[in-house]
């Protein structure tokens, strides 16, 4: 339970009728889960209007209501705080609410299009190793030091990630790594925390039926170090055009990494093959078990980030080597015929493609790449084809097969995919609808050395056909297919 007024604390108020003395429950967005003597924020949303729900949010119980226009009815008991914009209000609402938990620890945000949860994942895993209590807010789970709760979103809304944090302080954790979504950061769920550092990966085109335009896109991921305090450190990829202009208006520290670019923190790769990479940091010779190009970008950031945050340089080298692939993100496994089959959450063209690019880069031309891929069903049809496309001209051979049909036939999603292959192409490719069998059809091609890409579902742990969801996990089930070979 919390003062009204001490939870309001830095949210600029326009108009107030009624006490702000009142004793508030909890604060809510949703009026579905107001109860007794909560406190109501209105949010104008990409659907409906909260304010719309005012009245329901009052006859469940609503002490309070935080809205950007009074509402015609004013009921007596109840205050009623106008605010120029409520999604910042929450935010800083939820901060108070949960005593500014993100004070008490060091976070630090990870954004861009592509990495974010790969180097959030492993900082995680980096800190834990060195002996820290960490937490993590990342698109496949949060973490608590070793409790884990299912994720919900990238960037989860500022009243949970404050709840998160909140717990985060009560199990004595040091540092959190967390996401921060292009959608988290317009919808202001990470305003009103104290970030210790931020880290920006690159940047594509995405989201852009969101954003509008790609400048929008990348002026709101500017926005995140615009905010940074004088305190933080601000770390960006500067081979990424769009790093620079990252650090434009920061107050931050700043810093920049890079494969290409005179950077501060640089990575040169001096071998680049399925058993990992090495790498020069900055001088210091580093071997990882991550594979691709791409991760050497990850890898350089989290180096910087754990020398930003304090972390003795050969300590963090050891525990780099030590680091294994994130869930779902470039993760494979080897088997004894020296057969590699990744996993990766590679889901819409472009994703797709930079995969194949990059095991292209590190294959030799006697060992087949075997893709396994799909679409899903009730999302964006247009993707299928070119999906289609990329797979059958970057692989040498290609198995099309569901991926999550949702309540869609899966049969005639495969016709979308197969419809955008080449004409040169049909020979390498062939369908099996169902994904358990495709996975063991592509181990049943393989030879030694060669390469299976199960694409499309990453970490997840379920398959949903015809609206029902069942137990799947590409990488459990690759994995017990070539220990079968194995035998
Ligand atoms: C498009 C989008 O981002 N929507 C997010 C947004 O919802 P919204 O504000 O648009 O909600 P709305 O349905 O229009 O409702 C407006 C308001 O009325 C309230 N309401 C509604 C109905 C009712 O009966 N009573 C009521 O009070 C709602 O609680 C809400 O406060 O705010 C909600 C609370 O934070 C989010 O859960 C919701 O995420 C939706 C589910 C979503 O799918 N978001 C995706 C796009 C997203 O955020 N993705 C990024 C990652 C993207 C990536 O990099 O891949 C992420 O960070 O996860
Ligand atoms: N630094 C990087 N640059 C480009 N691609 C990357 C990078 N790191 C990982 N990838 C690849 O990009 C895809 C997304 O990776 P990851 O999940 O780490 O990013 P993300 O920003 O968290 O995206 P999402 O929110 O969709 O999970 C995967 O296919 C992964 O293998």
């Amino acid at each position: 339970m919390k003062i009204l007024k001490d939870i309001l604390y830095r949210v600029p108020m326009e108009a107030v009728v009624g006490s702000t003395s009142v004793t508030i429950n909890a604060v809510e967005f949703d009026s579905r889960k107001v109860e007794l003597n909560d406190a109501f924020v209105a949010i104008r949303g990409t659907i409906s209007d909260g304010h719309e729900f005012i009245d329901k949010a009052v006859n469940q119980g609503a002490i309070a209501v935080i809205c950007e226009a009074m509402p015609e009815r004013i009921v007596n008991g109840v205050t009623y705080i106008q605010v120029e914009n409520s999604k910042k209000a929450l935010a800083f609402m939820a901060a108070n609410f949960y005593e500014n938990p993100s004070e008490n620890l060091k976070l630090v945000g990870v954004t861009g299009t592509n990495g974010k949860t790969t180097i959030a994942t492993l900082l995680y895993h980096l800190f834990t190793k060195a002996g820290f209590k960490v937490g993590l807010l990342s698109t496949v789970n949060i973490r608590i030091a070793d409790q884990v709760f299912p994720a919900t979103h990238t960037t989860p809304d500022s009243l949970m990630i404050n709840s998160y944090l909140k717990k985060m302080n009560e199990e004595g954790v040091e540092y959190c790594f967390m996401e921060v979504s292009s959608h988290g950061i317009a919808q202001e769920r990470t305003t009103a925390l104290k970030f210790a550092g931020g880290i920006f990966t690159n940047l594509s085109h995405d989201h852009l039926d969101y954003h509008n335009t790609f400048a929008e896109y990348r002026d709101v991921k500017k926005s995140f170090f615009d905010h940074l305090p004088a305190s933080a450190f601000a770390l960006v990829n500067v081979d990424d055009k769009n790093g620079a202009v990252m650090l434009q208006n920061t107050k931050a520290k700043k810093y920049t990494y890079a494969l290409k670019s005179y950077a501060d923190y640089s990575a040169q790769i001096l071998e680049n093959q399925f058993g990992g990479l090495l790498l020069k940091l900055n001088g210091n010779e580093v071997w990882s078990k991550l594979i691709g190009n791409f991760n050497a970008y990850n890898i350089v950031a989290i180096y910087a980030a754990a020398e930003l945050l304090g972390l003795e340089t050969q300590e963090s080298l050891r525990l780099i080597s030590e680091l294994n692939s994130v869930s779902g993100r470039f993760q494979y496994v080897v088997s004894k015929k020296k057969i590699t089959a990744i996993v990766d959450y590679a889901h819409t063209p472009d994703a797709l493609k930079n995969v194949l690019e990059t095991i292209n880069e590190i294959r030799t031309k006697n060992e087949e790449l075997i893709t396994v891929v799909g679409c899903g069903g009730d999302r964006d049809k247009t993707k299928r084809p070119i999906m289609g496309k990329i797979a059958a001209a970057l692989s040498t051979k290609v198995v099309f097969t569901s991926d999550n049909p949702r309540t869609e036939d899966p049969e005639m999603i495969l016709k979308d995919v197969e419809a955008g292959v080449e004409p040169q192409d049909f020979k390498k490719t062939m369908t099996v609808v169902n994904r358990m069998q495709a996975i063991k059809t592509a181990c049943q091609l393989a030879e030694d050395n060669d390469i299976i890409l199960i694409a499309g579902k990453g970490h997840e742990t379920y398959q949903e056909v015809n609206g029902k969801r069942s137990d799947f996990d590409d990488f459990k089930i690759v994995t017990d297919f070539l220990n079968q070979l194995d035998k």
